[in-house]
């Protein structure tokens, strides 16, 4: 048995050999043994291509803008977290069909969606950003702020009693077992407030991309988008030049690869490993509108955002 290029076990069966027969029977003359009772030769080494798994950022084009025709099918949920809102929050509020806060996430749009909208009223915009969920363990958010979204009838969740899970993965675990989308790959979460701030949060929210590896989920800030390429898959990366890029990098947070191959980056990866303490691709460039990887390993991929 041995481990084939693309990490498929491939097992080669021999038939057995029948040599010791004349020696039991000297009697017994043995013929050559008919082609038939040969070994078969192994068979050829087949591994089969992997599915690919296609990516966009269209959901950060300006409402104006005609989305592509994939985007359509796509269902987008949106997690706030405890962190300053990041500018598009009300585009992609718009965009979602389902809005949870985490836990302080809920102070973050009380009083963040006011700051971002500020030709309008304070009141009025606050009551037409209502949550449908707050989760967590409830020890950041305001109790004015508690009280606001439960008069308008937001669903509290009180889950304080799971200190070993974070808030994002209480919110993401909510989200998979109550959206009703019929194909789970047109599910995409986005995530914003991830990124920036403490660096145990930042890692937690990263956790969270690996525990839940089949669901698309995007981390967010203002600067980054970050998402999970699992090696199950090749990418197709559609970048959307007017709202993201150029700068962007491959990390292999999870574990080192011993193979990565891209195509559309100003510095490719050809069959190369990547490791902490080896190489890790930063600061590399988008050079063409698609962007093709295939690895081993899962990959951390991220793009800049542009201002
Ligand atoms: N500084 C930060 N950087 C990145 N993510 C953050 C940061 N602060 C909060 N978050 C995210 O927002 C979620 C909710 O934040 P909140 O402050 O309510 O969490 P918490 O679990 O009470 O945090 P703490 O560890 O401070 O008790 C966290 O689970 C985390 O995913
Ligand atoms: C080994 C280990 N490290 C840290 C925590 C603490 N922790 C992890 S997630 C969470 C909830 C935050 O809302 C808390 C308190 C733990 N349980 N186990």
């Amino acid at each position: 048995m041995r481990t084939g290029s693309l990490g498929l076990l491939e097992a080669h069966l021999t038939t057995p050999d029948c040599g010791p027969v004349a020696t039991l029977f000297p009697s017994v003359r043995l013929s050559p043994r008919p082609p038939s009772h040969r070994p078969p030769p192994p068979p050829p080494t087949t591994t089969m291509p992997l599915p690919a798994m296609t990516h966009s950022s269209a959901f950060l084009l300006p409402a104006s803008t005609t989305p592509p025709p994939n985007d359509a099918a796509t269902t987008y949920a949106l997690v706030v977290l405890n962190q300053r809102l990041p500018r598009f929050a009300p585009l992609l509020w718009a965009r979602a069909r389902l809005r949870v806060c985490a836990d302080g996430g809920a102070n973050r749009v009380f009083d963040g969606m006011p700051e971002l909208l500020p030709v309008e009223d304070p009141a009025d915009v606050r009551a037409r950003y209502k949550p449908d969920v707050i989760k967590g363990d409830m020890d950041s958010i305001r109790p004015e702020v508690k009280e606001y979204y439960s008069n308008l009838g937001t669903n509290i969740v009180d889950e304080s009693h799971d200190q070993d899970t974070t808030d994002l993965h209480k919110c993401v675990s909510f989200v998979t077992r109550e959206l009703p989308v019929p194909d789970k790959s047109n599910l995409c979460i986005l995530v914003l407030g991830a990124l920036g701030g403490r660096f145990d949060h930042e890692m937690g929210n990263i956790n969270v991309l690996y525990r839940f590896s089949n669901t698309k989920i995007v981390l967010l800030s203002d600067d980054c988008s970050i998402f999970l390429l699992p090696k199950m898959h090749t990418h197709e990366i559609h970048i959307e030049k007017s709202v993201e890029g150029p700068h962007c990098g491959l990390i292999p947070i999870g574990g080192p690869s011993t193979s990565t191959t891209t195509t559309g980056l100003r510095w490719n990866l050809d069959n190369t490993s990547m490791s902490y303490g080896g190489l890790v691709s930063t600061s590399n460039i988008v050079d063409d509108d698609k962007i093709t990887v295939t690895s081993d390993s899962d990959l951390i991929w991220t793009i800049s955002l542009r201002n």
